[in-house]
C-alpha cells in the first residue's frame, strides 16, 4: 500500500475540470513534486487529499483510507496548504498548544516544533507581526506535531527567502530519507525543488502531463547541440537527418545527432565549426515544455 494514492482523481468546479482524471502514489521515503502552472490542479488535489475538497469521481487516500476517517489524523499526516491563516492575536507557541490540546498531543510538542522550523526565537511573539516566510514556517511546525509520516505540502516556499528555501530543501529530504516520511510538494516554481524531489508529477489544466523519477525526466528531453559555425552546415545536417533551428546568425540549435556525428559531418564537408556544445535537456525545460504543450493542446477542450 502507498503511502499517498491519488486514484483517477476528477473534480469540477462548474465548468472548470480543475482536475481530470489524475493518478499517482508517493511513497514512504521518498519526496514527490507536484509541478504546474497556476490553475493547473495542484490545489485541488491536495485539498482532495486532505477531505477538503469532495471529489466528483476517483480517489485521494492516505494510507490507504480517506483522510476524514483517520482517527488521530495529525499522527498520520501533516499538511501545510496555501494561505495558511492564523489568528493574528495568538503567539506562535499558543497557537500549535491549541492544536495539540485538540488533537490530544503533549503541549511540549508546541515548542520543539517551533525549534525545528527555527521559530524557537519567535515562540512567544503574536502571529500578527510574522512575515510571510515566518508563516509558511508556522505552518510546517503545525504539520510537525503530531510526528506524521505523510506530509502534503502545497506550496511550503511561498514567502520564504533564498536562504529558507535552502532549508526548507534540506529538511524536506531529511523527512524523507532519514525519517521515512512520504511526502508531497507542490509548486509551480520548478526551481524550489528540483534539487529536492526524488520523483515529479507535471500537471496542466487538470491533467496529469508526465511522471516519473527526476532522472527519467532529465533524461528523456529532446536534447540538442549547439553549433558555431559561419558556413553554411544547415544543408548537410538536414541532409544527415537532423533538425536544425537558427539560434542567430553563426548559431546553431542541432537536433537528432550527437556532437561526434555533427564533428564528422562537419570535416566530411570541410565546415570550420568553432563550437560544438551538447546541451542537458534539464527538468526546466521538459516543464517549459510540457506545460506550454499542454495548455496550447488542452486549450478548447473544457
Ligand atoms: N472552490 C473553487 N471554486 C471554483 N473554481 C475553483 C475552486 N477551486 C479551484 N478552482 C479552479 O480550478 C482550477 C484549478 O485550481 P487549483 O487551485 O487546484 O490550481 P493550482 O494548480 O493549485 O494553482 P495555483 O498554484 O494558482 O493555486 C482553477 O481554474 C481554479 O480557478
Amino acid at each position: 500500500m502507498s503511502a499517498i494514492e491519488i486514484r483517477n482523481l476528477s473534480k469540477s468546479f462548474g465548468l472548470v475540470r480543475a482536475v481530470n482524471d489524475v493518478s499517482f502514489t508517493v511513497e514512504a521515503g521518498s519526496v514527490t513534486g507536484y509541478l504546474g502552472p497556476n490553475g493547473a490542479g495542484k490545489t485541488t488535489t491536495l485539498r482532495s487529499l486532505l477531505g477538503l475538497v469532495t471529489p466528483d469521481t476517483g480517489e485521494a487516500l492516505v494510507n490507504g483510507r480517506r483522510y476524514t476517517s483517520l482517527t488521530h489524523p495529525l499522527t498520520e499526516v501533516g499538511a501545510v496548504l496555501e494561505a495558511t491563516s492564523f489568528h493574528p492575536g495568538r503567539t506562535a507557541r499558543n497557537h500549535l498548544r491549541i492544536m495539540c490540546s485538540a488533537a490530544g498531543l503533549p503541549p511540549g510538542r508546541a515548542d520543539e516544533a517551533l525549534e525545528t522550523v527555527g521559530l524557537a526565537d519567535a515562540a512567544g511573539k503574536r502571529v500578527g507581526g510574522f512575515s510571510l516566510g515566518m508563516r509558511q514556517r508556522l505552518a510546517l511546525a503545525s504539520a510537525l506535531l503530531g510526528e506524521p509520516k505523510i506530509f502534503i505540502l502545497d506550496e511550503p516556499a511561498n514567502g520564504l527567502d533564498p536562504s529558507g528555501i535552502q532549508w526548507l530543501r534540506g529538511f524536506l529530504r531529511h523527512l524523507a530519507h532519514e525519517r521515512g516520511a512520504a511526502v508531497l510538494v507542490s509548486s509551480h516554481v520548478l526551481s524550489e525543488v528540483e534539487q529536492t524531489v526524488d520523483n515529479v508529477v507535471i500537471i496542466a489544466r487538470g491533467r496529469l502531463v508526465r511522471q516519473g523519477t527526476l532522472a527519467e525526466l532529465t533524461q528523456n528531453g529532446d536534447s540538442a547541440v549547439r553549433v558555431r559555425t559561419t558556413a553554411d552546415f544547415r544543408p548537410a545536417l538536414e541532409a544527415a537527418g537532423a533538425r536544425v533551428q537558427e539560434v542567430e546568425p553563426g548559431l546553431l540549435r542541432v537536433y537528432g545527432l550527437d556532437a561526434e556525428a555533427i564533428g564528422q559531418l562537419a570535416l566530411d564537408h570541410r565546415v570550420l565549426i568553432t563550437e560544438v556544445t551538447q546541451e542537458r535537456s534539464d527538468l526546466q525545460q521538459v516543464f517549459l515544455e510540457l506545460t506550454e504543450e499542454t495548455q496550447a493542446t488542452v486549450e478548447g477542450v473544457r
